[in-house]
This record gives C-alpha cells, sequence and structure tokens, in this order.
C-alpha cells in the first residue's frame, strides 16, 4: 500500500534475528560433545554497550540437532526455564547458533558449593520446587529433558532457579509415551533410571528419576566430594575391567540407592526414594512433587 506523503516506513525488525558480525566472544560456558556454549556480547551499534547473551552452536556433522533444540526452545515460555532469545545462521544455515539470556550466577553445580553457609533448607527446597515447576510444564509441552542435573540448572538469582539446557531434550511423537535413544555418547548414567540403562527407553518418569539425582545434590550442595558419580563409584566396587552400566544396572537392581545425605530430614530423602521406584509407573510425579514440596515449605 502506498505510504501517505512524508511517511517513512519504519523498518521492521526481527529481534530474534542475530548477526554474527555483531557477536563478539568473551569467554566459553561450557563444552558439550557435540559442541559449546559461550558468552557473547551482541553490539550491533557498535558502542560496547550491547546485551550479553549465551550461545550455543554445535560441530558441523551435528547442526541438523540444533534445530531441533532451537524449536523446542522457542516453544517454551515458563518462569523456570531459561529464556530463548534467538538465532544466528550465516552461509546460508551453515554455521547455526542458539542464542538464550545469560545468567551471569551460572549453574547450581557452580554456585551452590560456594554458598553453603548462605543457603538453609528452606531455600534449597525453593529450588527443588522451581525444578519441579519447570519439568511439570516441559511434559505438560510432552517434551522429555533427558538430562537434567544440578550442572543444566542456572541460577538467576538468590531466589530463582531456571532449566537451563535441553541439548539431550526430545518430543514424545503424538502416539508414544516414552522415547527410544539411538547411539548414546557420555550419557549421564548415574542420572539415569534403570529402564534408561536397560532398554534405552526414556518416559516422562525418567525425569522424575533424574530429579531425585538433582534433589540429592541439592541437599549436598553440590559439592563434588559427594556428587552421586563419587559415591555410585564407590558403591560399584568395580572390579578390573567390569563395565560401569552392567554393574550399576546390578546394584540398582538390588534396591540400593544414594544415602540419604548429611542432615536431610527424612521427609526430604523419602522423597528422593520415591523418584527412585524401580518401575517408571511407580515413580512420584511432578504434580505430585510440587504439592509435597509446598507441604513441606509451609
Ligand atoms: C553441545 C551442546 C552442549 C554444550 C554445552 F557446553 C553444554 C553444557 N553447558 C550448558 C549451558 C550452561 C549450563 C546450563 N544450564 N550454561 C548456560 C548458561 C546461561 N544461559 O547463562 C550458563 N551461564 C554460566 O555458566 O554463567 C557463568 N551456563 C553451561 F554453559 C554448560 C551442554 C550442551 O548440550
Amino acid at each position: 500500500p502506498a505510504l501517505p506523503p512524508g511517511r517513512v516506513p519504519i523498518q521492521e525488525v526481527d529481534p530474534t534475528v542475530f548477526e554474527t558480525r555483531f557477536l563478539r566472544k568473551i569467554k566459553d560456558l561450557g563444552e558439550g560433545h557435540f559442541g559449546k556454549v559461550e558468552l557473547c556480547q551482541y553490539d550491533p551499534r557498535g558502542d560496547g554497550r550491547g546485551q550479553l547473551v549465551a550461545v550455543k552452536s554445535l560441530k558441523p556433522e551435528s547442526r541438523g540437532q540444533l534445530w531441533k533444540e532451537i524449536d523446542t526452545m522457542r516453544e517454551l515460555y515458563h518462569h523456570n526455564i531459561v529464556k530463548y532469545r534467538g538465532v544466528c545462521s550465516e552461509e546460508g544455515g551453515r554455521t547455526t547458533k542458539l542464542i538464550m539470556e545469560y545468567l551471569p550466577a551460572g549453574s547450581l553445580k557452580d554456585y551452590l558449593p560456594w554458598r553453603k553457609h548462605q543457603t538453609d533448607l528452606k531455600r534449597l527446597l525453593h529450588y527443588a520446587l522451581q525444578i519441579c515447576q519447570g519439568m511439570d510444564y516441559l511434559g505438560s509441552q510432552r517434551f522429555i529433558h533427558r538430562d537434567l542435573a544440578a550442572r543444566n540448572v542456572l541460577v538467576e538469582n538468590e531466589s530463582t532457579v531456571k532449566i537451563g539446557d535441553f541439548g539431550l531434550t526430545k518430543s514424545m511423537k503424538e502416539d508414544k509415551s516414552y522415547y527410544t535413544v539411538e547411539e548414546e555418547t557420555d550419557s549421564p548414567v548415574f542420572w539415569y533410571a534403570p529402564e534408561c540403562l536397560v532398554d534405552c527407553k526414556f518416559y516422562p518418569a525418567s525425569d522424575v528419576w533424574s530429579f531425585g539425582v538433582t534433589l540429592y545434590e541439592l541437599l549436598t550442595y553440590c559439592e563434588t566430594s559427594s556428587s552421586p558419580t563419587t559415591v555410585f563409584l564407590e558403591m560399584l566396587r568395580l572390579t578390573q575391567g567390569q563395565m560401569i552400566i552392567t554393574r550399576l544396572v546390578e546394584v540398582l537392581m538390588a534396591g540400593r540407592r544414594l544415602p540419604c545425605p548429611p542432615h536431610c530430614p527424612d521427609a526430604v530423602y523419602s522423597l528422593m526414594r520415591r523418584c527412585w521406584e524401580s518401575s517408571p509407573e511407580n515413580r512420584i510425579q511432578f504434580k505430585d512433587l510440587i504439592t509435597e514440596l509446598e507441604l513441606l515449605l509451609d
């Protein structure tokens, strides 16, 4: 339509489109098997006052996987899920990057060990509640996270946490109630439920198991000395050359679980144990975890 005389068209700019030439790398935030996450400044005005963003890029051969993660993040709007900011894809989509909001406090794994004395049980349970709220929302959108752990939960401020990475998140097909995984490289096996280890099947209930391990991490202030990896490796008492996964399945099938963390109330440990029921259908669900945690927080 012709503009009335004297009117200049307002340049419609899509705020979710980022141009590589204005993206300045500041430092690495994380390294994954298939790529990395960097802290960048997006400075289109060139005045050094652009916004800080977290930028995920994958190695060329895994580029297709990043588009799935982008499509997932675009659809997620929740107080306890890190915000999607946009996409940077140059050279005809050969180098695609996912742009997210930057939370400078980092993950619970970076934050909690240093704030142990300022973080009481009530605050830990409040973080646990928020993780469940984010996960319950994710499940309501028919996604399975598959990598819920303290290292993937970001701290917005001392009273707010957000699920920060969706690198292994899968959408369940309309008719299916689980996701079957093909090849798995460095899998977080000590956060995996038995059905994931034995059948490579991931149910929403498999995320509940991982939440139980994440709750254990919270109650041990994410300290490496009492991390799930450290404690499970001690429990497995591996003999020379024994496969970790086989031994882990044996120990879990024998009914053994991570121990009650020091100073953890029985009521909280019994919640963990209800996340670690052997069969997925017997496990507590996120909406019930929310109810139970709210009761504990009253
Ligand atoms: C190839 C895929 C891939 C690559 C990876 F490096 C990782 C691992 N990565 C995940 C994102 C990460 C932790 C979380 N959640 N993080 C996000 C922010 C933010 N949005 O601000 C942030 N901030 C921070 O550290 O501030 C000091 N850390 C951290 F980068 C580890 C996972 C992957 O699937």
